[in-house]
């Protein structure tokens, strides 16, 4: 392909399998010339993780649970030692106890599970950022990927909405406070995608249908229109680009209430 990426390494956090956007975000990057190394969550998804990560040629495959701070640090202590410097992360990672993404926020949220989903989900961002930063020499760009529960309620993303408006806030500080080394960085907003992380929502069928019938586009976004993406902010091409949330949801943001068509259906009930 364009060769974009070529001269360029990066570290992949967050793919769980072949379905993972953070997947469809290495495989694009791969075509375009990058080298990639992997993190994975504990033996089980690292089984999936190696064949994957070795079919785009990564030889450094590491486990990392963001949970453990230990375990980030010594991911990147191996990348020192194996690259020096990196030129990109892409941080894809979230969780929260799948019962408490159901029903009333005001209900279903436990201290325990606030904390926890906000560690692993928001927090880890900064962790990764520290790390990432010092092998980040020649500049360089952080993405992580968020969802517009963050900022407008949707019915059982509860605590995670609450974390994803942490995670952006995050991103803005970080960014600010590494723009003058040249490192940037962004988030995507992705629209509701079937994945392993997306099944764990309450209704997430119905969230599918609702983005399908009343997003400008009409349909949900595939993993390749999310790589795309990827590679133009981890890439020279958004060189002028910080702090930035890029919403990649068919335009469904920018919509304030469902297509009339959907109404009349409600109304003819
Ligand atoms: N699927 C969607 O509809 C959607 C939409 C917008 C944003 N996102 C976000 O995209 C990111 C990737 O999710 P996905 O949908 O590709 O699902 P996924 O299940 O494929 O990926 C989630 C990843 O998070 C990792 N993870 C969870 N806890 C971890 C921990 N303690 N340490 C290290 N890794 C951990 C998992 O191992 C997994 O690889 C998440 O931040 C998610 O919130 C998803």
């Amino acid at each position: 392909m364009s060769g974009i990426m070529s001269g360029k390494r990066g570290l992949i956090m967050g793919v769980a399998n072949s379905n993972s956007i953070a997947w469809g975000i290495a495989k694009t990057l791969h075509e375009h010339g990058a080298e990639l190394a992997f993190t994975y969550q504990g033996d089980a998804l690292g089984k999936r993780v190696k064949p994957l990560a070795e079919s785009v040629g990564a030889s450094l495959i590491l486990p990392c649970d963001v949970s453990d701070f230990e375990t980030v640090k010594s991911a990147f202590d191996i990348l020192k030692d194996e690259w020096g410097t990196l030129d990109f992360v892409v941080h894809a990672i979230g969780f929260s106890n799948k019962n408490e993404l159901k029903g009333r926020y005001v209900d279903a949220t436990t201290r325990e599970n606030f904390i926890q989903t906000m560690v692993i989900s928001a927090y880890s961002f900064t962790e990764v950022a520290q790390c990432a930063a010092p092998l980040m020499t020649n500049g360089g760009s952080l993405l992580t990927l968020t969802y517009g529960g963050s900022t407008r309620v949707m019915p059982n993303y509860n605590v995670m909405g609450v974390a994803k408006a942490a995670l952006e806030a995050s991103v803005r500080y970080l960014a600010n406070d590494l723009g003058p080394d040249g490192i940037r960085v962004n988030a995507i907003s992705a629209g509701p995608m079937r994945t392993l992380a997306g099944a764990g929502i309450g209704d997430a069928r119905a969230m599918f249908a609702h983005q399908q019938r009343n997003a400008p586009l009409q349909r949900t976004v595939t993993q390749e229109e999310v790589g795309g993406s990827g590679l133009y902010l981890l890439s020279d091409l958004s060189g002028g680009v910080t702090g930035e949330i890029h919403f990649v949801d068919s335009g469904y943001n920018i919509t304030s209430m469902p297509r009339p068509e959907q109404l009349k259906s409600v109304d003819d009930k």
